[in-house]
């Protein structure tokens, strides 16, 4: 910019470091296609909240957190709750949260069976008494099919000069921190568990500055454990158990299926919306090419509605095609042959009658049904429009919050 210098000594990371940390963890999760998450040591439900995705970006089912920190613990219990949208806008898969007062060196029975583990900013706090338990119960008993375990790089502390690293009054990041690692000494430690235990692990890190040494590293480091030996048994056989806090059962759509011609009713009630641009899901307003009857398949799939009436998009797919009011150009788009009125429509009212009761939690026996709308008739909600509302991350003032520790690199 001109007239402004840019500050080349400014220590800052973006986007955000704790967001930088969250991000890479949800995305090898997701890579992995992970249906269950460990976090141990989860503090105030920072990873777990950010785990908690509207459904149709997330395939996990089951989240589980640990901390050793009582208060710490129930925070967390506060920051997974479901939102209202959790409730206007069913998942379609139903997710539960637990979370547990417990210590990294106890492993207990139901901690079995997840498929991933991540273990963040953690490892750094504790003793060794309970660090030296850490393979064993981690890769020995849980194996998990992925662990990720972070902490800071100390080599990356020649960047904040008031610790002084490298001389003899050098300091830790936070007073708690009972060690930082050297890349090498993770890499040795990393290594060692992996061994033991039959796991590949690979040695990777987020946060970088922008004028800073690539040859230092990243702030903070990061090890990928993968089993390579999941039929192995369980190294310990007698448990211990951590305290159950609560469980948190986010509410799900799990109407029956319905019928082809209900679904095409439906569909239709939307198509008019779209074939007349009415509503536009997928912003191709602009779209010169844009034919009023030709609609794209992922238009439609946009639909809130649609999507929890067809589950999959080749169902859609098939609806479609069952009807001769439609033909399939490709698996992509289709060619509607039908006109529809606006104005003789008849809004389905008895929709919206059941629209503020017509849900339920987890578990129950009451049929759902999202209207895919708000409460004002005139104002039709698209998936677009949802999905940024349902993203179930942190509000921004706990964002804020979490910058003490976490753009820090502590
Ligand atoms: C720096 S915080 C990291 C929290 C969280 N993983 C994150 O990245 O947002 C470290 C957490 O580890 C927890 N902790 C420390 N020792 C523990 C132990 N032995 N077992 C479980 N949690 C522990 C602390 O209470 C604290 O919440
Ligand atoms: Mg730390």
């Amino acid at each position: 910019m001109e007239g402004e210098e840019e500050d080349k000594n400014l220590v800052y990371f973006d986007p955000p470091l704790w967001r930088q940390r969250r991000s890479f963890v949800n995305e090898v999760l997701r890579e992995s296609k992970v249906t269950s998450v460990v976090d141990f040591g989860c503090g105030e439900g920072s990873l777990l909240s950010f785990l908690i995705q509207p459904f149709e970006e997330s395939p996990i089912t089951r989240l589980a957190g640990v901390d050793i920190n009582r208060e710490i613990a129930e925070q967390a219990v506060e920051n997974c709750r479901p939102w209202d949208h959790d409730v206007e806008f069913l998942r379609l898969t139903p997710l539960t949260v637990d979370i547990y007062q417990g210590s990294i060196d106890i492993a207990d029975k139901r901690f079995l069976g997840f498929d991933a583990l991540v273990c963040m900013e953690v490892v750094e706090h504790v003793d060794p008494p309970v660090l030296d338990k850490f393979f064993d119960i981690v890769l020995g008993t849980y194996k998990p099919k992925i662990v990720i375990v972070t902490t800071p790089n100390v080599e990356f502390n020649v960047y904040f000069p008031q610790l002084k690293y490298g001389t003899p009054e050098a300091t830790l990041r936070i007073e708690d921190h009972r060690f930082e690692w050297t890349r090498k000494e993770f890499q040795e430690w990393g290594n060692s568990g992996a061994k033991k235990y039959n796991y590949s692990v690979e040695y990777t890190g987020v946060g970088k500055l922008k004028y800073g040494d690539p040859a230092v590293g990243n702030v903070t480091q990061i090890a990928i454990f993968r089993d390579l030996n999941p039929s192995s048994k369980p190294l310990l056989s007698s448990f211990d158990t951590y305290e159950h806090i609560e469980k948190i059962d986010f509410p799900y759509y799990n109407e029956p299926d319905k019928s082809y011609e209900e679904i095409l009713e439906t569909i239709h009630y939307y198509l008019q919306f779209l074939c007349n641009r009415i509503i536009d899901t997928t912003n191709i307003k602009n779209d010169q090419q844009h034919e009023p009857n030709r609609i794209k398949i992922e238009e439609i799939w946009d639909i809130h509605r649609i999507r929890q009436l067809c589950k999959t998009k080749d169902k859609l797919r098939d609806v479609l095609r069952s009807s001769s009011d439609f033909t399939l150009l490709n698996d992509e788009e289709i060619i509607v042959h039908r006109e529809y009125h606006l104005d003789s429509y008849d809004h389905q009212e008895e929709d919206y009658d059941d629209y503020d009761d017509d849900y339920e939690y987890h578990g129950g026996d009451e049929i759902l049904s999202s209207p895919n709308y708000n409460n004002d008739d005139q104002n039709w909600v698209t998936t677009t429009t949802n999905t940024a509302i349902t993203t179930n991350g942190w509000p921004d003032y706990i964002g804020d919050y979490d910058s003490g520790w976490g753009d820090e690199g502590k």
